[in-house]
């Protein structure tokens, strides 16, 4: 039996009185059957591991550089040493702030090099959908996001950016595409027992479906996960789906 991976990401979201949600959170995910990771804003992420030790709490994003003259910059260790186990990396929304993929590439290797297990995001825009180019589009941008040298702990977040906060996700039939393509890049690179993970606009009602996919490992939640209530409802349906004969344990 797999199991699945549900990643909250709270974005810009969140102070000293959001550790309440993260309590509640820790006692939604209280069970052997599931992994679930909180990424949290960075100026969270000591008190929320100190809070909530039971549960996975992570950062989402780094500088590159393991140390330096970086103003206002954050490295890789000094987020583990706050508590982080888990690092987004490549959101389409740090993407968008200036990360291009060789950026990327070498904060996996920070994260790596810090013992963190990176989520890595990859995903294509809407006009890159609209012209039938998203498989090979999220391909060339994974295979450019890899570092040289990878180590045991990635997975990959598929997350459209055209799905991000929209309410709307991708067709069974193009998750499949986009899917199969990054495993055929994850198989290249020796690491095909990597999760492959579904982000954009995960609600609890779509989480039954996605899960009950054999190709994707787990979720990762944005809007959804800010609400207690919302994420446990999620991380609810996915324990209820762990029963279900999943074919491939990864991890
Ligand atoms: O990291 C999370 C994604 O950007 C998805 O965000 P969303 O669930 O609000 O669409």
């Amino acid at each position: 039996m797999t199991h699945p991976l549900i990643v909250g990401n709270w974005k810009m979201h969140g102070d000293g009185a959001w550790l309440d949600r993260v309590a509640a959170i820790a006692g939604a995910v209280a069970v052997p059957q599931i992994d679930v990771a909180l990424c949290v804003p960075a100026t969270l992420i000591h008190r929320a591991a100190t809070i909530a030790p039971g549960l996975t709490i992570g950062a989402q994003d780094c500088h590159w550089a393991a140390t330096g003259a970086h103003t206002g910059a954050i490295s890789a260790m000094m987020l583990r040493e706050a508590g982080a186990q888990v690092m987004i990396l490549g959101h389409s929304e740090r993407r968008a702030a200036g990360d291009d993929d060789a950026h990327v590439a070498a904060k996996v290797a920070a994260a790596q090099n810090a013992g963190l297990r990176v989520i890595l995001c990859v995903g294509e825009s809407a006009a890159e959908r609209d012209d039938g180019a998203a498989t090979a589009r999220v391909r060339a941008q994974l295979i450019a996001s890899l570092p040289e040298r990878l180590t045991a702990g990635l997975t990959i977040a598929y997350e459209p950016i055209w799905a991000i906060g929209r309410g709307v996700i991708p067709s069974p039939v193009e998750i499949t595409s986009v899917v199969d393509g990054i495993r055929s890049v994850l198989t290249a690179r020796n690491v095909a027992n990597a999760r492959v993970l579904y982000g954009g606009s995960v609600t609890a009602a779509a989480t039954r479906d996605l899960l009950a996919r054999t190709d994707i490992d787990g979720l990762l939640v944005g809007a959804a996960s800010l609400k207690p209530a919302t994420f446990s409802e999620i991380i609810g349906a996915a324990i209820g789906l762990t029963n279900l004969d999943r074919p491939k344990p990864r991890l």
